[in-house]
């Protein structure tokens, strides 16, 4: 099938090669010149696990361009622009309204291509689009036929490629079962699993395919919005009670898990941290509350969740603080600046707010990312911090180290010798990655969030085992 997807950041991209390693015609179409040419060199523009293996097997399939050119002759054309945040909380539909405006200026009446949202957009986006085309084509004297869907996306950064081909759900939002059934085409090999699973990426073990649920597009828009909200909620209910647990002396990855084995409530985004970041979370929290604000309705609960994450982000200065007693003229190493393992992406990542916090109270800031180094220096020029080189370049003078990224290869550092480096041997393990009772031993003093006090010789279940 001919797709054409708009838009080449993390969805897009990440998207349209899934789609064409499954065998697709796919055109990667994005605005921005940069991108394009650096795609048409070779080199991908994100870091996501698979992509060198995923893109050379698919390279056949996909062509990129800046040009909208020749659009009406695909058969799918799927929308994946940034919907970032007004200052309203509202989400901003410019780029969107920009992709579709272009999309309808090309279209001539001959073809119509199903036009897909896969951006995340307020409830009602699918039908403001198809009157936006419609209003276009007609100023052209085309009476048009066009068909608006909304397919939301799930896929999280650093586990894309594995959540394309082996979603757990496919969510087609579309106003008749023709729409839905182009769409279903488009993911059919996803569906039935008639795909050779990658290398990188072998089929999950036991795993049958996703569930296709099939909606109108406002319940698909909705879906979208609530999962995130819910998701960020259940990360924010865990901080909440992590404070909790810290003063009561409990220790909440023992709480986590054994409230995880509940299959109600399941294990899964119960790991207490320094705050969830991320540029998604944040920004569909506040466009939902936005959107339910013009109803005159209240979200409190998502609301909360806001609130709570951002009094979770001010926990860790307040750890440095009391464990160093004077920030002003420390040396402080970040360890870890995406705002998750397994992607370089930094929007919204906490270690921003930290590192400005920080700086502020007269701190020296040293940091260090396996991959994320370019990015955060891009998208902060000029911040006065010192780039380390490696775990150990990092550690060296340090009177503190904060962890904020769990990413795998720190929790399996030489975390003996890097003690050594430090000045001072204060660890704030922003993510819960390590063992306290080990990090006490190697001649830590050790805050991890919502486990302040160890009790000699307790044997923490939940320690070895992981919540993912
Ligand atoms: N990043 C993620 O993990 C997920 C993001 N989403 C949603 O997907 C959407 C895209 O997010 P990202 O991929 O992270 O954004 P991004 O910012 O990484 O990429 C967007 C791309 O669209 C391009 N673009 C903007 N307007 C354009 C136009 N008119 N024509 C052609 N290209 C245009 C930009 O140049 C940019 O390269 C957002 O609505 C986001 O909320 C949904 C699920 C996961
Ligand atoms: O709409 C989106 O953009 C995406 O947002 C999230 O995906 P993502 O932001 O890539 O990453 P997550 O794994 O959800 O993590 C988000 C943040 O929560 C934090 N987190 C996650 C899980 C947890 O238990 N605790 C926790 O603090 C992470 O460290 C990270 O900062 C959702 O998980 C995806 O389903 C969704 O498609």
């Amino acid at each position: 099938m001919q797709v054409t997807i708009i838009g080449s950041g993390y969805v897009g991209l990440t998207t349209g090669v899934a789609l064409a390693y499954l065998g697709h015609q796919v055109t990667l179409l994005d605005k921005n010149p940069a991108v394009v040419s650096a795609l048409v060199k070779g080199s991908c523009t994100i870091y996501e696990y698979g992509m060198d293996e995923l893109m050379q097997s698919a390279r056949h399939n996909i062509s990129f361009t800046t040009s909208f050119a020749g659009i009406g002759s695909s058969r799918v054309i799927l929308i994946a622009v940034g919907t970032p945040p007004k200052s309203s909380g509202d989400a901003d539909l410019g780029f969107v309204e920009n992709a579709v405006a272009q999309i309808a200026g090309h279209l001539d009446g001959t073809n119509y291509p199903v036009i897909v949202n896969k951006s995340t957009v307020p409830p009602g986006t699918a039908s403001r689009v198809k009157t936006l085309v419609n209003n276009i084509l007609l100023g052209k004297g085309i009476y048009s036929g066009v068909k608006v869907a909304s397919n939301p996306e799930f896929l999280r950064e650093g586990t894309a490629f594995l959540d394309a081909l082996y979603p757990d759900r496919i969510i087609i939002g579309a106003e008749d079962r023709s729409t839905t059934e182009v769409l279903i085409e488009l993911y059919n090999p996803i569906i039935k699993q008639s795909f050779t699973a990658p290398a990188c990426l072998p089929r999950p073990k036991g795993y049958a395919g996703p569930v296709l649920f099939a909606t109108n597009p406002l319940n698909a828009e909705l879906i979208k919005y609530a999962s995130n909200a819910f998701l960020a909620m259940k990360i924010s209910f865990i901080n909440e009670f992590a404070g909790l647990a810290e003063l009561l002396n409990a220790d909440i990855v023992d709480v986590a898990y054994g409230m995880g084995l509940d299959s109600r409530i399941g294990d899964k985004f119960l790991r207490a941290g320094v705050g969830w970041g991320g540029s998604c979370f944040g920004k569909d929290a506040r466009a939902i509350l936005y959107t339910a604000q013009k109803y005159g309705y209240s979200l409190p609960l998502v609301q909360a969740a806001i609130e709570v994450n951002d009094r979770q982000k001010k926990l860790v200065t307040s750890k440095i603080r009391s464990s160093l007693k004077t920030i002003p003229g420390s040396t402080i190493g970040i360890i870890g600046l995406a705002f998750k393992p397994g992607t370089d992406d930094c929007r919204e990542t906490p270690a921003t707010d930290l590192i400005s916090e920080l700086l502020n109270m007269g701190a020296f800031i040293k940091v260090y990312d396996p991959m994320a180094m370019e990015n955060y220096q891009k998208q902060n020029p000029g911040l006065p911090v010192e780039y380390a080189a490696d775990l150990a370049d990092l550690a060296a003078g340090c009177d503190a180290l904060v962890l904020l990224t769990e990413w795998e290869q720190f929790k399996n550092a030489d975390w003996q010798s890097l003690r050594q480096l430090m000045k001072k041997n204060v660890f704030i393990d922003g993510r819960n990655l390590f063992d306290p009772r080990v990090m006490d031993e190697l001649g830590f003093v050790y805050h991890g969030v919502g486990r302040r006090v160890r009790v000699k010789g307790h044997t923490a279940v939940a320690d070895s085992k992981a919540l993912s």
